[in-house]
């Protein structure tokens, strides 16, 4: 072959890229990765922590005066005393009131601007990413992955510290507290605690599985159900509710099996921490009695000992329960992660680099690019070869032409031959494996990619419609479009004689997924979409299917006056399109030969 001559070879057997599963943290690692996010309200968290702490103050300080009431009013019978004390004891609980009001407000308002903060960052991520990484995950997974995970890494990042620091101040104090009544008592009853914490650490290993189990399945469950309601059509027309149906049972039985696990573990842990604690109590207000008959303790001293174990214990609990919590939310801050943590296979040249955990968790989302003069839209290939990310088999091989402005460029071939995968090399959705796309001489991989795509304008395939109004949808393809401007894409696509017959025009809703009009309707407004945009590159990927001869003729007329000072380039399958093209790619098994009077350029 010479070098007038383009080869593009295909790769006609493709493997799914491998599903990618993070290896397990612990929970330390995972907080480490997400606290950068909470970081900012330190101030509050450790203010909400303060006025948490001053509620546990007050439950002492109301016990001790229960204590003083008990030993000095009611066991002498004088009610005359009973009114400081009482004073003292309605403004300890006022105190305590606003104290926990605040704190427990205060942690809820960072708990929840916490999420908000890790699902926009989570999400913007997701945005980067290539489309290798959503065709490989199910739609589902990833929204269970957005909200329900989400949701469960409040507790690890925000809660879980604050809950920590107070159970163990509370703890203090009411040890010190117990201490100060009887000091040989409550050393006694300390002997105890490690018990708590070895229970929890016990099950918690157990329940970090549980969990994940648990997220995994309620994700394939939405998965599922997504499926099956994307495709209900396909459902319906092929009798294959059956097969939907129990597809969905056996993902929701995976997850019940998980979710019930999950739960005989927690009730188990419940119990058997109230028995230690019982067991405990009960040995003090043996001993206690046998002191108070022996006149060593006074009943105050024991009522009020009693109440401070009564309060220390659920702390300690608490201690060794925030491991459970923390199992499950170091479970989902797993799957979290595992987005984050994916760096996007196409990236942008302007954005800071994003290395290791803390920093894709942590890293501000980049700035847009500023805008810079128009390109002029002459695209080149330049030796490029190319293999889906995951897959061996190259689907282009060592492919290089020019395409100028005013050129409107056709691809055409069989199916499957990597027409389609032309487009997304030029629309740097992948980068090549070998060689280099460049616009205006410069290769596409240096330029910000908020440029590249202001410059590029794709129709693809499928066509996607948004449900808003019809007016609404077209200016998708420019923020800020003025009305002339809309109108002008409409009538560019051919829609505007039928937009001007709605009673709404342009204010027409169009439904979800555009239901309320016809393939040919959405795809002339996919056109529209893209003319408003008004790029120097557009690329239309089977702009007619779905249209009929008329339509189809009726499109490509004024397709062909906008196309006059940019570069187009045409997938399709109807070569009779050839006769208006300018140049003519032939994407063939095998390989393909363009004829050197369409002025492209082509290697093997
Ligand atoms: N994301 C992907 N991962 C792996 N292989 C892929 C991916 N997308 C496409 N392929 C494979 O690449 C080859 C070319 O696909 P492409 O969509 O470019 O074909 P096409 O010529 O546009 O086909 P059609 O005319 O049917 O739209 C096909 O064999 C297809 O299976």
């Amino acid at each position: 072959m010479n070098d007038n001559t383009l080869m593009i070879r295909l790769g006609d057997l493709v493997e799914q890229a491998p599903k990618r599963r993070r290896a397990r943290i612990s929970a330390r690692e995972a907080f480490r990765n997400l606290w950068p996010l909470a970081r900012v309200w330190r101030l509050r968290l450790a203010l909400a922590a303060f006025c948490l702490l001053v509620s546990s103050a007050c439950d002492v300080a109301v016990v001790a005066v229960f204590s003083y009431v008990t030993d000095h009013v009611l066991t002498k019978g004088d009610l005359g005393l009973v009114w400081v004390p009482a004073v003292l004891w309605l403004g300890l609980a006022a105190v305590e009131g606003l104290a926990t009001f605040a704190g427990n407000y205060t942690l809820s308002w960072v708990g929840e601007n916490f999420l908000r903060r890790l699902r926009d960052r989570t999400f913007h991520h997701l945005q980067q990413l290539s489309p290798d990484f959503f065709e490989s995950r199910p739609t589902g997974d990833l929204v269970e992955r957005l909200t329900s995970d989400v949701d469960a890494i409040e507790g690890l990042v925000v809660t879980t510290p604050v809950t920590l620091f107070t159970c163990a101040a509370n703890a203090v104090f009411f040890a010190c507290a117990a201490l100060y009544v009887r000091w040989d008592l409550a050393l006694l009853t300390f002997a105890a605690a490690p018990l708590f914490w070895l229970a929890a650490r016990v099950f918690s290993k157990r329940i970090r599985s549980a969990s994940r189990e648990e997220r995994d399945g309620n994700g394939a469950l939405t998965a599922a159900i997504e499926e099956s309601l994307a495709n209900m059509t396909l459902v319906q027309a092929y009798n294959r509710q059956d097969t939907q149906g129990a597809k969905v049972h056996r993902e929701s039985v995976a997850w019940m099996g998980a979710v019930i696990r999950q739960y005989r573990l927690s009730y188990a842990y419940g119990p058997l921490a109230t028995l230690v604690e019982t067991v405990c109590l009960l040995s003090v207000i043996v001993a206690g009695a046998w002191e108070v008959a022996s006149g060593r303790l006074t009943l105050g001293g024991l009522l009020a000992f009693s109440a401070y174990l009564g309060y220390l214990y659920p702390q300690i609990q608490s201690l060794g329960s925030v491991q459970l919590s923390l199992a499950s939310s170091t479970a989902a801050a797993e799957r979290v992660l595992e987005i984050l943590e994916t760096r996007p296979s196409v990236r942008d040249p302007q954005a800071p680099s994003r290395s290791g955990r803390a920093t894709s968790a942590a890293a501000a989302p980049p700035s847009a690019a500023a805008p810079g003069p128009r390109a002029r839209g002459v695209l080149s290939f330049d030796r490029v070869g190319f293999t889906y990310p995951g897959t061996r088999r190259p689907i282009l091989d060592d492919v290089s032409f020019t395409a100028w402005p005013g050129q409107l460029v056709l691809i055409a071939g069989p199916s499957g031959a990597g027409k389609s995968t032309v487009a997304k090399l030029l629309l740097r959705l992948y980068d090549p494996t070998t060689g280099t796309v460049l616009l205006d001489g410069r290769d596409i991989a240096g330029l910000p990619l908020s440029r590249l795509r202001d410059t590029v304008t794709l129709v693809p395939q499928e066509t996607m419609v948004f449900d808003a109004s019809i007016g609404e949808n077209i200016a998708y393809g420019r923020p800020g479009a003025s009305v002339e401007q809309i109108r002008r894409a409409a009538a560019g696509a051919d829609l505007e004689a039928f937009v001007d017959s709605l009673p709404d025009g342009y204010d027409t809703p169009v439904g979800p997924r555009g239901r309320l009009l016809s393939g040919g309707q959405r795809q002339r407004l996919a056109i529209a979409r893209a003319l408003v945009r008004d790029t120097p590159v557009l690329v239309l990927d089977e702009p007619t299917t779905g249209l009929d001869e008329a339509s189809a003729a009726r499109v490509m007329g004024p397709l062909q006056r906008l196309m006059a000072d940019r570069t187009t380039f045409l997938i399709t399958h109807d070569t009779r399109l050839a006769e208006q093209a300018d140049a003519f790619l032939s994407v063939e098994h095998g390989g393909l030969v363009v004829p050197a009077a369409l002025g492209l350029r082509g290697r093997v």
